[in-house]
């Protein structure tokens, strides 16, 4: 599967903008700003209907515009698949494929697999909870749309069951019979996606740790380690036992919306004890494993997005991974870089002759 040309219009940076693609690797070349990765995120918005950049549609929207439109054209098993995906302000986004509009954006989720790599992944480490959560939900809900159904509901129960605490609390009363309406559908789908989630990550280390070991080449440990009270304590008992205090803070404080990855290194959290080179090699090697669960799982080989990748790491091991995602195994593969000397060297070193697309940022 790869994406064989993607046009832009108004697309943050980009007034109009049309692009060729080949199978292999392809090489966009320009200066900082010139709107590179833009043209990443946007091959990320067709897959996955949403920017990887910035998940508020209407602010990638050019400034002083109305509205952004992206196609692409998709080869699958042969077959071509026109993408499409208009947001205008004050409109419902609007996603097409072959011209036909989804009704939900949710059918489309793992058909068109992306993977990118960028120097915002550095949020996985950095910020809080949400963003590992969205990462491995992200995950689990391209191979199993239960999984995102289940999601969906859970978010929805979840908004009404605060904002009936909210309420109660607002007017100076409790009724706990009310609240425990919500509880059950809660505790289906929570408990549900709990399980999933752990057998998730537990597939998904031995993955993980291949691809570290292969990056960094070297003996340290790492691990991912999944924490949920749920592990603990069954979802019921938890909920019954937080009452008095979803009460106080008017909203719910147990359930899988406060669960967290902790990302380790020789068994300590790599946020504080890893160094920055151990970090770039950790998140590298998340998302080649992500690569690798998903092309299994689906039985199609993601797209690969490499987003500044020639800034984070030194050449040598630049090369051993173009080398490596040049290979059969990885299909498409979408590279960014600001110095086309550096990155023509750096594949004539692995003898790999990508297409090279060069940006006249006065064109953009
Ligand atoms: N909604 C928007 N409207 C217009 N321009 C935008 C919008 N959002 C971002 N930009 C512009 O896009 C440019 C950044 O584009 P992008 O991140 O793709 O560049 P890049 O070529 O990848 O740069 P670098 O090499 O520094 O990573 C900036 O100039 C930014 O101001």
């Amino acid at each position: 599967m790869f994406v064989e040309s993607l046009s832009l219009v108004n697309f943050r940076n980009h007034s109009e903008a049309e692009f060729q693609f080949e199978a292999g690797v392809n090489c966009i070349v320009g200066k900082n700003g010139s709107g590179k990765t833009n043209v990443l995120d946007a091959v990320h918005y067709l897959s996955m209907c949403r920017s990887y950049l910035n998940p508020t549609d209407k602010q990638n929207i050019r400034f002083n515009e109305q509205f952004f439109v992206i196609q692409g054209c998709w080869m699958k098993d042969e077959q071509p698949f026109n993408l499409y995906c208009g947001v205008k302000a004050g409109s419902k986004k609007v996603f097409k494929k072959n011209k036909k509009e989804y009704n939900r954006l949710a059918d489309h989720i793992g058909h068109f697999p992306v993977v990118m790599i960028s120097p915002y992944d550095t949020d996985l480490i950095s910020e809080g909870s949400e963003v590992r959560r969205r990462w491995m939900d992200g995950i689990i809900s391209q191979f199993d749309h239960e999984y995102l159904s289940d999601l969906q509901r859970y978010n929805k129960v979840l908004d009404q069951r605060n904002a009936l605490l909210k309420l109660q609390f607002e007017n100076g009363f409790f009724e706990r019979e009310s609240i425990e309406i919500w509880d059950e559908q809660l505790i289906k789908y929570g408990t549900a996606i709990h399980n999933k989630r752990v057998s998730f990550i537990d597939a998904f280390i031995p993955l993980f740790q291949h691809y570290y070991k292969w990056i960094s080449q070297e003996q340290e440990s790492v691990s991912l380690n999944y924490e949920s009270k749920l592990s603990e304590t069954d979802f019921r008992t938890l909920i019954q036992q937080a009452y008095p205090k979803d009460m106080r803070v008017h909203y719910t404080s147990v359930g899988i919306h406060k669960d967290d990855i902790t990302f380790l290194l020789e068994g300590l959290p790599i946020k504080r004890f890893g160094s920055q080179g151990q970090q770039k090699s950790f998140l590298i090697a998340l998302r080649l494993a992500q690569f690798d669960w998903l092309k299994e799982r689906l039985n199609q080989t993601p797209i690969l997005l490499l987003d500044d990748i020639f800034d984070k790491l030194d050449n040598l091991r630049v090369a051993q991974l173009m080398e490596l995602v040049s290979k059969n195994t990885f299909g498409q593969v979408l590279v960014t870089d600001t110095d086309e000397i550096r990155v023509s060297a750096i594949f004539e070193t692995i003898q790999v002759k990508p297409k090279m697309i060069i940006f006249n940022s006065e064109l953009v």
